[in-house]
Parts: C-alpha cells; structure tokens; sequence
C-alpha cells in the first residue's frame, strides 16, 4: 500500500473481519469487502499502514462520532489498530457516483443530477451544522446506498476533512492570507482552496463544479487531460479555473448550475450557504422539467438507472450514450450482435464486406454468421437473394454475409482472427466501464475464451488493448493528488495513480517470455489469499510486457494459467 511492495500487504483477517475482496483503493489505503463470522455482519473495511505518510484513517476516525446518525453518513463500526493495519469498518455501501457517471458513458442526465445536488446540499448542511468541512468533494466521495437505501447518496472519505469551529472556543476558524499546501482534489476545488483557507462556501462550489462536470460534453474543461502531473500542470488547472466563467462553462444548461456557481463564487469566508434556498432552486426546476410525484411534490431520491425519456441530454452525448448501450448488458459475455456489429464496420481486405457500393448479388459463396441457431434458416434464404433485396433481408435477419469470389475468398483463419479482433474490441470497451472486480473476472474469463477459441495464440494490438484497460481500471483512477508537502520524495507531484505506473515503467522487464510468464503464474498462485488491485495491475503489466517483447507474441499454458488466477483473484476465490 504506497510502498511499491511486491507483496501484499493486508492480512487476510483484521481482528474480527475477514477481508473478503477489494473494493476500491486510493492513494492511503485500500477497501475491502469484509465479514464477522461472530456476528454474521458484513460491512467495508478501510485499511492502511499504521506508518503511511498520509495517516488519512487517523484522521478519518475523528470526525465520524460527530457525524453519526446523520442521514447519508455511513455508521463507523469498529476501528482500531491491528499489527500494521489501521482500519475503520463502516457500512458496506453502492457504487459511488464516478462509477454511475462513467458507466452511463460519462453523462448524467438532468433529473438525476438535481436529485445529486439536493442530497449533496443537504450533506454538506448536515456535516456544516455539526462544525466539519468534507474538503473533498468529488463523485468517487458520493456513493449510494444498498438495498432500501439505494436512492440515498452517502458521503464517505473524511480522511480531508477539517473542523471549522474550534470545539474549544466555539468559534469559526480565522481567514489568513498566508499561502498554504493544498490539500483537496485538483478538478472540483473552488479557486480559493489552492491557496486560502477553505470554508463553508468552499465545499459547496466543489458541489457546484461537480454538478456541472456531469452535465456537460466531455466534463470540465480542465479535467480532460487527466489528472496534473506536476507543478506547472496544476498551474494550467488553476489559470484554466480562472479564466473560464461561469456563464461558459454553464453554456446551454438550465440557468440555477450558473446561478449557483456564481453564488457559491460571492460568498465570504464566514457566510453560512443558504442551503435551503438552493435546494428549493434545485426543486424549482424539477418542477419546471415535470420531474415530480402523484403528488405535485419533488423528490430528491436518485432512482438509478433513469427512465429513458428522462435522458434530457444534449444530441452528441445521447448519440455517445446510444453507440454504447448494446454493450451495456449485465454480465461480461461478449454479444455476438455487437461483435457482428463490429465486424460489419469492419471492411476486410479486397472489400469481402458487402456495402452499397458493392452489391453481394455476384458472389458465388458466402460466409454466414447467424445470430442464433433460429436464423439459420433464413441464411439459406439470403444466399440466393439478389442485390440491395438481399441487403435488407440481411438486415431484417441479423445475418451478416461476408462474400467471397473464388479468387478472393477469405480463409476461416482471416475469418477467425477478424471475430477476435471484434471481440476483442467490446471486451475492452466493457472493461473500460467496469468497475467492480466480479465484472473484470467475468471479462478476464471471456478474453481467456476468445484466445483459446482461436486457434492462433497471437497477441493482437485488440488483445494487448484489453490488458491495458484492465491494468488501468485495477489501478483505480482517482482526481485525489496528494498534496506537493506529503508526497514521498520519489513521488512528489506524482498523482496517487501514476506513482504506480511509474514504478511499474521503471521496473527491468525480465526476460525471457517463458520464464517471465512462468515466473508470475507461481507468484500469483502463491500470493497470500487478498490481494490487492494495484498488485495484480501490476503484475498484469509485466505479463503483457513479456509478451510484447517476444519473438512470437503468443499466449502460452502458463499465460492462460495466469489469466485464470487472475479471474479467481478478482471474483475473491
Ligand atoms: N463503505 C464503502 N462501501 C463500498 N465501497 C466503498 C466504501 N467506501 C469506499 N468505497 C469504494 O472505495 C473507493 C475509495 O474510497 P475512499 O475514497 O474512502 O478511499 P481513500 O483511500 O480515502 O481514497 P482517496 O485516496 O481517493 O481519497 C470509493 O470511491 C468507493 O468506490
């Protein structure tokens, strides 16, 4: 955990809880599924080093007394100090609001978003009135509930937070001017908050800033080069927040986002928000859209996912969300429709794939892919179909013919690679989406098939994409940056994420292919039962390294192995 070990570094039991599977990870410290045989209870449970140079769990611990009982704040069951381990146990909670956003191909639609922005104003008003700030205000700190209370938004991740009435004096914390580390996530902080004393106001235009994030193509303009590397990026950040108004960055969405940007923007450091006012806007609207109960009334409960007719989204990013939506299916077997999909965007070499320009009515022979076994008969039907006829009974039966003439016939193996090829694609389209680790076993599983299904083990550029993906979705993108002060020396200005790549890239690539891949099967088999997601990102990393850099670039008995164990791993077996 943020020491670059090799080894696992949390036990696989923590005094009464038996850590079951990761749940997310961030720069401190890792999540953990976990059960009390004792008590039948399941909860999360955030571990970290007793040592870290970032002690966010010490920090964490202090403010839930304050904040329990409070609507959306997780219950703190036990936490303490095991061996090495600091930990919490909380309530296990949903998928946070970032994995909502980004499985919803980064968008989310207006009713949802208002139902955000009055949960989340009443959050901040709750942990406000008990005399905290969150100062970490981001969609990977919102997560939603589990069973009955899947509509209600949670706030987790104190581990930034801060008291702004002295518990002494009672009184509010002092302004200074004097320039200050900045501590906070680069993306959704309020200007100020680089380099002020964050307040009240602070929190809220975070709120704000993320509320608008969501809502607009391709979020805020400066989250789209990813997460600041360095001093003079995050300058770029700060200039790019101040040089982009409001009335911009707010440009075709209904008027309060602007409005409560702007009033976040106006207040002072001792204000208190007028957090019901700004609900009430945000209720106004909903009204306004018709987004209310039987009735009249509005309700702040996000129902996820939304009603499609409530998708009020702007024309590219409906066009996005639809170019994805097939994919979206439960589970992660590839649908033959998507691949057929994908194939027929695909034009193989002597244009084998009929298109309008090149009718199939000439063709001699044809290769059928049928949807399922149901359409078979209707294969037969479209081989003696003439021209643009033939088209659209294709169409209207889900087959897909790739023609062929005796001269340029494509051979299965030309065939069986583009099928992978396709395969390969949605696989890494879906793992780019997934984020939790039952999803990516079930994708490791099926890339496992596809390879073997062919008969040959060659990595292709689809194949060595989806490793990539899935070694970054392990990693866990995060906004958080560690603030310059604390970062270890070798890391500082790295982001929590990169360190990691960074390590990895620096790391001697072994070779040869054989051992190397021999090599990290033992270990994956051998290591400890929990193992972390950034640990096995790693190994998956050096796994695809071997390959690339050998002669063949082919899977062998030992990389399937490995890929199993990397599914085990990920399903928690
Ligand atoms: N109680 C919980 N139940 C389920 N998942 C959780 C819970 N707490 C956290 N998670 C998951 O773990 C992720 C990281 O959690 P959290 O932000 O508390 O950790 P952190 O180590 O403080 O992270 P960071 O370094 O990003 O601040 C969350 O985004 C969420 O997906």
């Amino acid at each position: 955990m943020g020491n670059g070990d090799e080894r696992v570094r949390v036990p696989a039991r923590i005094d009464n809880w038996i850590l079951e599977y990761n749940l997310g990870s961030g720069y401190s410290g890792s999540i953990w599924r976990a059960h009390n045989p004792f008590t039948n209870q399941i909860a999360a449970i955030k571990v970290q080093d007793v040592d870290h140079e970032c002690p966010t769990n010490r920090y964490e611990r202090n403010f839930y007394p304050s904040l329990q009982g409070g609507l959306g704040m997780p219950t703190l069951w036990a936490s303490g100090v095991h061996g090495e381990y600091d930990y919490l146990v909380i309530d296990l909670l949903g998928p946070s609001l970032d994995n909502l956003y980004r499985k919803n191909g980064k968008s989310m639609d207006l009713r949802s978003t208002i139902c955000i922005a009055m949960q989340v104003i009443s959050r901040l008003e709750f942990m406000h009135s008990r005399g905290i700030l969150h100062r970490d205000i981001q969609l990977g700190n919102c997560v939603i509930g589990r069973g009955k209370n899947e509509r209600l938004i949670y706030m987790i991740d104190f581990g930034f937070s801060k008291r702004y009435i002295d518990p002494h004096t009672r009184k509010h914390i002092p302004d200074s001017r004097v320039k200050r580390d900045f501590i906070g996530n680069y993306w959704f902080s309020s200007v100020n908050v680089h380099c002020r004393v964050p307040s009240r106001r602070d929190d809220m235009e975070a709120l704000a800033l993320m509320l608008i994030h969501v809502m607009i193509d391709d979020g805020l303009p400066w989250t789209r080069n990813g997460i600041p590397k360095n001093n003079k990026q995050q300058d770029v950040i700060i200039r790019q927040k101040l040089g982009t108004s409001p009335d911009e960055l707010c440009r075709g969405l209904p008027p309060v986002f602007e409005e409560f940007l702007r009033y976040c923007r106006r207040l002072r450091f001792f204000d208190r928000p007028n957090y019901r006012q700004w609900k009430e806007r945000f209720a106004d609207l909903a009204r306004e859209k018709g987004y209310v109960e039987s009735d009249g009334g509005v309700n702040d409960e996000l129902a996820w996912p939304p009603k499609p007719e409530e998708m009020l989204i702007s024309p590219k990013r409906r066009a996005r969300t639809a170019k994805r939506s097939p994919s979206q299916k439960a589970g992660g077997e590839v649908a033959i429709e998507d691949i057929l999909a994908e194939i027929a965007k695909m034009r193989l070499d002597n244009n084998r794939i009929p298109t309008k320009e090149k009718p199939i009515a000439d063709t001699s022979r044809s290769y059928t892919l049928e949807k399922d076994k149901a359409s078979k008969s209707k294969s037969g039907a479209a081989r003696g179909t003439e021209g643009s006829d033939k088209s659209k009974q294709l169409a209207q039966t889900n087959i897909i013919v790739i023609s062929s003439d005796d001269e340029s016939e494509p051979s299965s193996r030309q065939l069986g690679r583009t099928i992978k090829q396709a395969a390969m694609r949605q696989l890494t389209r879906k793992a780019r989406r997934a984020y939790e680790n039952a999803e990516l076993a079930q994708l490791v599983r099926e890339f496992v098939k596809t390879m073997q299904a062919n008969r040959s083990k060659f990595f292709t550029k689809e194949a060595f994409d989806f490793l990539s993906a899935l070694g970054k979705q392990l990693e866990n993108p995060s906004v958080f940056v560690l603030p310059d002060s604390q970062a270890p020396a070798g890391d500082r200005n790295l982001a929590a994420t990169n360190g990691s790549q960074k390590r990895l890239r620096q790391r001697p690539l072994p070779t040869p292919k054989v051992e190397t891949v021999k090599d990290l099967r033992l270990r994956l088999q051998n290591a400890p039962f929990v193992l972390e997601n950034a640990q096995l990102a790693k190994m998956i990393a050096d796994f695809s390294a071997a390959i690339r850099a050998s002669s063949g670039k082919t899977i062998n008995n030992d990389g399937f192995v490995f890929l199993d164990s990397v599914a085990a791993r990920l399903e928690g077996s």
